[in-house]
């Protein structure tokens, strides 16, 4: 079995956390500052916890994920003693490789940008792996990644646009189904029959989308029937800016 740390047991930890425990095929390692948050997920999902990166170092993890705070992750790096010979798979937005492989010049370190849907092993994962890394790092480093869902490769000056649409894409996607929720209350149903219908939809345009490969805009044309009710609502939604907003969100998150 291999073994699995993860540094920064928080939102993002906690989500590969669930993912990886889910998957029943790993031994996995927290490690955390004391936190008696972090001590009840050590139970829920059956990690053993930790908190330093000498204690983490002596369990020899084959794999320490990084889901620190990103201004604290390369301090954390360097508390790693160097006899560690876990690959690093670092998660902390904006922290380069260059940076990460000045702390650790041998180690081999991949990096990605997670989304919280890995909790349930539907997570996109924009994955940057060295050109150097070896063939047997970067397929083990994928094979652990494709247990928490799709691995989307990338280069690494690549990293913070894929990594902005698909790691803070889900909060977005959440202000939509919030609203979407609010017109449906508006309009008489009940808060968690609206919550459900507009979740469901979201999933459903989405999986047609990946599954049948179709482009967003020929997806829209098939549900607009000409002089129908559809079209009426994607003009008011283009004439309420929805598109720009949309564009402007991604380029204010990816602004760092
Ligand atoms: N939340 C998300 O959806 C995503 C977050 N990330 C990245 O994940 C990292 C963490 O983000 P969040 O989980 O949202 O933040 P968070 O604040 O929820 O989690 C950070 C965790 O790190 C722990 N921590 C603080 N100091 C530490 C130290 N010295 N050693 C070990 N652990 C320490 C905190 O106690 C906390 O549990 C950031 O670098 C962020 O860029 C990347 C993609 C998505
Ligand atoms: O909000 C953040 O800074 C992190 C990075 C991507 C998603 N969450």
């Amino acid at each position: 079995m291999k073994k699995v740390a993860i540094v920064g047991v928080g939102q993002m930890g906690s989500a590969i956390m669930e993912g990886l425990f889910r998957t029943k095929k790993y031994d996995l390692i927290g490690e955390n500052p004391v936190n008696p948050r972090v001590d009840q997920l050590a139970e829920q999902f059956n990690f053993k916890l930790v908190h330093s990166m000498t204690d983490l170092a002596n369990l020899k993890p084959d794999f320490i994920i990084l889901t620190t705070p990103a201004k604290i992750t390369s301090a954390v790096l360097k508390d790693l003693p160097a006899t560690s010979s876990a690959t690093i798979i670092s998660a902390a937005a904006g922290i380069s490789m260059a940076e990460l492989d000045q702390i650790l010049p041998e180690a081999k370190i991949a990096r990605i940008i997670p989304n919280t849907p890995v909790a349930i092993n539907a997570g996109t994962i924009a994955t940057y792996l060295p050109e150097d890394l070896d063939e047997t790092s970067k397929t083990a480093i994928k094979e652990l990644l494709a247990d928490l869902g799709d691995v989307i490769e990338v280069k690494e000056e690549q990293l913070s646009i894929a990594g902005t649409i698909g790691g803070c894409g889900p909060a977005f996607v959440d202000v939509f189904l919030d609203a979407l929720a609010d017109a449906g209350v508006l309009n008489g149903l009940k808060r968690d029959q609206a919550n459900q219908i507009a979740a469901s939809m979201v999933k459903g345009a989405a999986t047609l989308a990946l599954e049948t490969k179709t482009a967003p805009a020929l997806l829209r044309d098939q549900v607009c029937s000409p002089g129908g009710t559809t079209i009426k609502g994607v003009a008011s939604l283009e004439k309420n800016g929805l598109r720009h907003a949309v564009i402007d969100a991604v380029n204010a998150a990816n602004e760092n």
